[in-house]
């Protein structure tokens, strides 16, 4: 059975309702999979998954949330060679420039994108849903 880790960090729910989704498309392909918010989770247990989903909506100005989540995501780089992950966030007026820039940074640590990123602007819709939980699955499977 594949351990998967979702790491997310959301502060209004969109993100958080992405996470959710993920998980279960994970959980849906037999995975032991599990949510995890930025200060569960660092570099020291990331061995431990075979794949992680990394969840974090546009802050700052089209940056992630520079408080928690970068921090640990920075924390991770390092060690991101060779990883399978995948991305997904929400975001509000931009143009994914966020999440553009996060894959490029994935990409150059070495990371194994294993599926498009899935960008969800504010709340997810239904379509968002799915896109999520086809994450989770492709991720778990
Ligand atoms: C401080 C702050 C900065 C933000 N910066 C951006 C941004 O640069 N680009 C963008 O598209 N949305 C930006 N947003 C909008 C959020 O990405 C959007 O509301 C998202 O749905 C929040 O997700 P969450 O509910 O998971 O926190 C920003 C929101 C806040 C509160």
């Amino acid at each position: 059975m594949s351990k998967i880790a979702v790491v997310y960090w959301s502060g209004t729910g969109n993100t958080e309702a992405m996470a959710k989704a993920v998980l279960e498309g994970a959980k849906e392909k037999g995975a032991e999979a599990v949510l995890l918010a930025p200060d569960e989770f660092d570099v020291s247990i990331m061995e431990s998954y075979d794949a992680i989903a990394f969840g974090c909506p546009a802050m700052g100005a089209e940056v992630l949330e520079e408080d928690e989540f970068e921090p640990m995501f920075a924390s991770c780089e390092s060690k991101l060679s060779g990883k399978r992950i995948a991305l997904f966030g929400s975001y509000g007026w931009g143009d994914g420039e966020w999440m553009r820039d996060w894959e490029t940074r994935c990409k150059e640590a070495g990371a194994v994108l294993i599926c498009e990123s899935v960008i969800c602007n504010e709340m997810p819709d239904d379509e968002g849903i799915q896109s999520c939980k086809a994450l989770g699955e492709n991720l778990g499977q």
